[in-house]
């Protein structure tokens, strides 16, 4: 096998990396309909598996699991989250040959291995779905040619598309047919049918494509999503014991604070976030968000590039060959982090005081915002894309951070995600070593607005609102937002 997106002449490559099309709700008044009574056999019952299955089965599909025999025989954590939650289970054998669609949410990692043992026991022209198109557009992935490959894909961990769904919502979401692989020309129905399963539809669906999909989830995972916000909380937080700050405080600040601050971001956009900081602070800010947009745009640009030329993908799959070594080991690293081992203190601090004791992370978050987008526009992904990756989904990773720090971000996004979660963080922490020593408690740890005289320069003030609402990410942001109506706010901590 060979990378697909490789194979494909600049032309093509371009014009699967540009097909991206916001979809009006209207297209999919026909519900589930093109799925009902259908037999859909979900492989694999991990975070999306056991998500996605418990909507699809609250939107009136017929769900079962079809799981290893050692998971069976061990009754693995697959096994209790299938059973638990009353669904039918059965091996490849005894579910595979009687389905309609069968759902690969199995580890990227184990992708080809998976379907390799499935496809010779899938029925004449049924369909095989994905939530990531890493199989088929890294590995270049060969399926049969009656069989309909189709992808639908939150953008968000798995905890979330439950959750999401259970709060009336849904997440966003990019649907894609393989083109090398629709021969009866349903897969767009079926995409449309699965989406509304997981309640995509009511957060805004993007006609996608696999390339686009993996080229963009690739890069928002490892820089803004996870390794920024990984990287960032790690730093603020050592700064803070260098500093005396209360450990137990810091703890808190830190766990809580990244949900609290993108909160905002989720509402208002960069621009929202900015204006919940006082004057003096959102000019300070600014200037800081600017340097380190500065620092770290070669870092994000060496990982979209590595991402477009499979470097990164076999970098990966090397470390896969090799028992997971670097994967396991960064793990551990971040394990041993003192942010990791401290637990958040017993302590209370008010919503606003997240904001006015953490400008650092408003800062960082708002230069990893616009530096994921655009790098990402900048190397042919569109910009609704580039937004669901870059700002829509920071506030659902950073509420995986509140629940248990990174260990729970890191248990509930894909192997994939948490390997080049690492990857960049590796790298961003010594980039951000100069820059961290002129660091002090104004920006993490203590009011940024106490013992400062509080002027602004009006003319200033105006120049830098007016930079941070122009920016692309946000004009695109408020016509997806605006799309949104049912999105809820969280209650944060
Ligand atoms: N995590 C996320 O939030 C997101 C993930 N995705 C994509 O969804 C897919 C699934 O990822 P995710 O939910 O994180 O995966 P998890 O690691 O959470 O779950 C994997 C599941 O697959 C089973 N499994 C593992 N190896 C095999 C195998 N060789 N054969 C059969 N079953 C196996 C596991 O059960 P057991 O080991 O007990 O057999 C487990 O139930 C990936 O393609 C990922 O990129 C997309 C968007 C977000
Ligand atoms: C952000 C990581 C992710 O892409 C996701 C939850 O969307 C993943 O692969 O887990
Ligand atoms: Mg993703
Ligand atoms: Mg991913």
């Amino acid at each position: 096998m060979a990378n697909y997106f490789n194979s494909l002449p600049l032309r093509e490559q371009l014009n699967q990396l540009g097909v991206c099309e916001f979809m009006d709700i209207a297209e999919f008044a026909d519900g589930v309909a093109a799925l009902k009574g259908k037999k859909v056999v979900i492989v694999g019952a991990g975070a999306q598996g056991l998500n996605q299955g418990l909507n699809l089965r609250d939107s009136g599909l017929d769900i079962s699991y079809a799981l290893r025999q050692e998971a069976i025989d061990k009754k693995r954590d697959s096994w209790k989250n299938a059973t638990d939650n009353n669904f039918k289970v059965g091996t490849f054998e005894e579910l595979i040959p009687g389905a309609d669609v069968v759902v690969n949410l199995t580890p990227d990692k184990q992708h080809t291995a998976v379907v390799t043992k499935i496809m010779p026991l899938m029925k004449q022209n049924s369909t095989l779905l994905y939530s990531h198109g890493f199989n088929i557009v890294e590995e270049g992935m060969q399926i049969r040619k009656d069989i309909t490959v189709i992808m639908v894909a939150p953008k968000c961990p798995g905890s979330e598309v439950r959750a999401e769904y259970l709060r009336g919502f849904g997440v966003p979401t990019l649907i894609a047919v393989h083109p090398e692989n629709d021969p009866e020309g349903k897969g767009l129905e079926q995409a449309k049918a699965y989406c509304v399963g997981t309640g995509g539809h009511r957060a805004g669906v993007l006609r996608s494509s696999f390339v686009a999909e993996v080229k963009s989830d690739l890069m928002g995972e490892q820089t803004i999503l996870c390794g920024l916000l990984q990287t960032g909380s790690i730093l603020s937080f050592d700064k803070m014991l260098e500093k005396g700050i209360d450990a137990g405080y810091a703890s808190k600040l830190v766990q809580y604070g990244v949900e609290v601050v993108t909160e905002a971001l989720k509402h208002g956009g960069v621009s929202g976030m900015m204006d919940r900081l006082s004057n003096p602070a959102k000019v300070a800010a600014f200037k800081i968000s600017e340097e380190l947009k500065t620092i770290m745009r070669p870092l994000f640009q060496k990982h979209q590039d590595d991402i477009m030329s499979g470097e990164f993908s076999s970098t990966m799959m090397k470390d896969w060959a090799n028992g997971d070594a670097n994967l396991l080991k960064w793990r551990a690293e971040t394990g041993e982090t003192a942010f990791e081992k401290t637990p958040a203190g017993d302590v209370k601090i008010g919503e606003q005081e997240y904001f006015d004791n953490y400008t650092l992370m408003v800062a960082f978050i708002r230069a990893g915002v616009e530096l994921a987008f655009e790098t990402m526009v900048e190397a042919g992904i569109k910009a609704e894309s580039a937004y669901y990756e870059s700002l829509h989904e920071t506030p659902l990773i950073a509420n995986t951070i509140a629940r248990k720090k990174l260990f729970e971000m890191n248990r509930v996004i894909s192997d994939t995600a948490e390997y080049g979660c690492y990857l960049f963080d590796q790298a961003c922490k010594p980039l951000l070593a100069g820059f961290m020593k002129k660091v002090d408690t104004d920006l993490v740890g203590k009011n940024f607005n106490e013992g400062k005289t509080g002027s602004v320069d009006n003319v200033e003030l105006v120049h830098i609102n007016a930079i941070l609402r122009d920016h692309p990410v946000e004009v695109v942001g408020r016509k997806l937002r605006k799309a949104m109506t049912a999105m809820k706010a969280i209650k944060t901590a």
